[in-house]
């Protein structure tokens, strides 16, 4: 079998390969090269970007056998996320990675700021010693105001509370309290702006935000400002900070990101009190490496076809590692409720009783979804797409929780009524140390059989003899038969079910010859073929 096809489209940390495994084909491009990226993309299963390769509705339909987009950092607005969830394309980042290191450069950037560091190195390393023209302003006992107090924000409110700042923070969306037990005080963002020695960002490029610092907010500042913007170009209007910048109601700006990457000419590299990175904020070993493992578990799990909890496009929050067999139990009686009933039911109940019922179990039920819709849909069903496709074919889903289970210590049920008004059920367990895979229950039928590839299944009269002429007419058939159980109890229409656990499963053909010769009503096997 071919290997999956990981793209790595900007330089990562080695651990990402080393993460990823040897069960993958590593290919590379350079996403940030437009025409690279889209002829890269339509071999590849998985792709591999920081911040420079646009992962927009045109490159992720080029990316034809997509199944999941990594994204090595933190921010996602390189990635058209809607696009990937209509394409079942899992989007999966790696959101704590780098805050640390974006905290650490921000701390630089205020350092530098105040000290004018960079320039009187490159000043000496021109002959120049000069002192005077270099002095700076220290940051203690000055206000610092923090635009957006989430995980980077918070970093750096420590770390400048420790060089005896005063904190000021502007973020209506934190809790009440987080600013307080930071040493921060929460005020409006004219209060921000008007008291604040020193401002830093750490918002999000959003609408809302985009330009926020731009010509109203920058006459308001306190003048003889410093601003840091090591979150995301565009927030700073890079226009208007020059011309704050020239007249000095700034004084001096230290700036990690632009409105437009990568950015080798801009006009805030012409003055003197501004100090420019090209996007540096991630740029250590450690976040790269910590980034760079964390996608390719994520992508490592989603190529397996797994639920990913991180993924961004997938909201479920938290999954209990212990319910990971149940989901693939889930999917797989969701594969065999569809071949059993060969159409969808308008509605659909998912009932899990006994221990795993204590868990949250929205992932249970979307795994169902997906088990049940994989054999029918063209294109793949993903976590991602499968609460759309369900709604596209109107399948309403209902999950039940809190069932007793007597006779097993956890059981999930699926049954839904199909249009036709035929009552489908299928019921299954995990046993043993290893969780073995079990159905338990189909069509009423009560069941005990390995949830194995080659299982085959017929309906037929209750007549003596059948297990005989079952395992006769499977042979002529040309089935390998490793075990046959009747299933006589729980059905209520005069036939019994007969379940045959094959070394391999049949061809439709074969198993329609079997059911014929076994005199069944109708035979099929545990995966729809398409
Ligand atoms: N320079 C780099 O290399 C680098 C590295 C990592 C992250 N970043 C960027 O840093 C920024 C912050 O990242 P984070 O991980 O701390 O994000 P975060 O989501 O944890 O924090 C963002 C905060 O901004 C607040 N916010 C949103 N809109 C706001 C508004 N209109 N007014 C006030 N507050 C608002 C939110 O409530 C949140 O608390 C992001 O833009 C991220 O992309 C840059
Ligand atoms: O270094 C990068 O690629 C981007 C870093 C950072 O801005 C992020 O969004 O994670």
């Amino acid at each position: 079998m071919d290997k999956a096809v990981v793209l790595i489209a900007e330089e990562l940390s080695p651990a990402t390969v080393d993460a990823l495994g040897p069960e993958f084909e590593i290919r590379y491009c350079t996403g940030a090269d437009r025409a690279s990226l889209l002829a890269a993309l339509p071999g590849a299963d998985a792709v591999l970007v920081r911040s420079a390769t646009r992962m927009d509705a045109e490159a992720i339909a080029a990316g034809t056998r997509l199944k999941v987009i990594g994204r090595a950092g933190v921010g996602l607005d390189n990635v058209d996320v809607p696009a990937a969830s209509r394409a079942g394309v899992m989007v999966v980042n790696a959101p704590t990675s780098n805050v640390v290191s974006a905290a650490e450069l921000t701390v630089g950037l205020l350092l530098a700021v105040a000290r004018n560091i960079p320039q009187a190195d490159a000043a000496l390393k021109g002959g120049q010693w000069q002192r005077g023209r270099f002095t700076g302003v220290e940051l203690s006992g000055r206000t610092l105001g923090i635009l957006g107090l989430g995980r980077i924000g918070s970093l750096v409110a420590r770390r400048m509370a420790a060089f005896g700042m005063r904190l000021l923070a502007h973020d209506p969306y934190v809790p009440a309290g987080h600013a307080e037990r930071l040493g921060a005080r929460v005020v409006g963002l004219d209060e921000l702006l008007e008291s604040s020695d020193f401002l830093t960002v750490h918002l999000p490029r959003t609408p809302e935000t985009t330009g926020i610092l731009g010509f109203d907010a920058l006459q308001r500042v306190k003048p003889g400002v410093r601003i840091v913007n090591a979150a995301r170009g565009g927030i700073v209007d890079e226009a208007e900070l020059y011309a704050a910048l020239k007249e000095g109601r700034v004084a001096a700006a230290g700036i990690d990101v632009f409105a437009t990457e990568p950015c080798t000419d801009s006009p805030l590299f012409e003055l003197d009190n501004v100090v420019v990175t090209p996007h540096l904020g991630a740029g250590t070993a450690e976040a790269q490496e910590r980034a760079g493992v964390a996608v390719a578990r994520s992508v490592r799990e989603a190529l397996a076809g797994r639920f990913v909890p991180e993924a961004c496009n997938v909201r479920l929050g938290e999954v209990d590692a212990e319910l990971d067999p149940w989901l693939a139990l889930a999917e797989r009686l969701g594969g065999l409720f569809t071949a059993t009933a060969g159409a969808l039911p308008g509605r659909l109940r998912v009932t899990v009783g006994g221990e795993i019922a204590r868990h949250e179990l929205a992932a249970l039920e979307l795994a169902t979804v997906k088990g049940i819709l994989a054999p029918v849909v063209e294109g793949g069903v993903t976590y991602v797409n499968a609460p759309l496709l369900a709604q596209e074919r109107g399948l309403d889903t209902e999950l039940v929780t809190g069932a007793e289970s007597t006779a097993h210590r956890s059981l999930v049920r699926i049954e839904g009524t199909l249009p036709g008004g035929e009552h489908v059920s299928v019921s299954g367990t995990l046993t043993g140390h290893r969780g073995g895979e079990r159905l338990v229950e189909l069509l009423g039928h009560d069941v005990d059989v390995p949830l194995g590839d080659g299982l085959a299944f017929f309906l037929a009269p209750d007549e003596s003899g059948l297990i005989a002429g079952a395992g006769e007419a499977l042979a002529r058939a040309g089935a390998a038969v490793e075990s046959l159980r009747l299933a006589r109890t729980g059905g209520d229409d005069g036939t019994v079910l007969v379940a045959a656990a094959l070394a391999a499963p049949l061809e439709p053909a074969a198993l329609d010859d079997a059911a014929v010769r076994m005199g069944a009503v109708r035979g099929w096997g545990l995966e729809r073929r398409r």
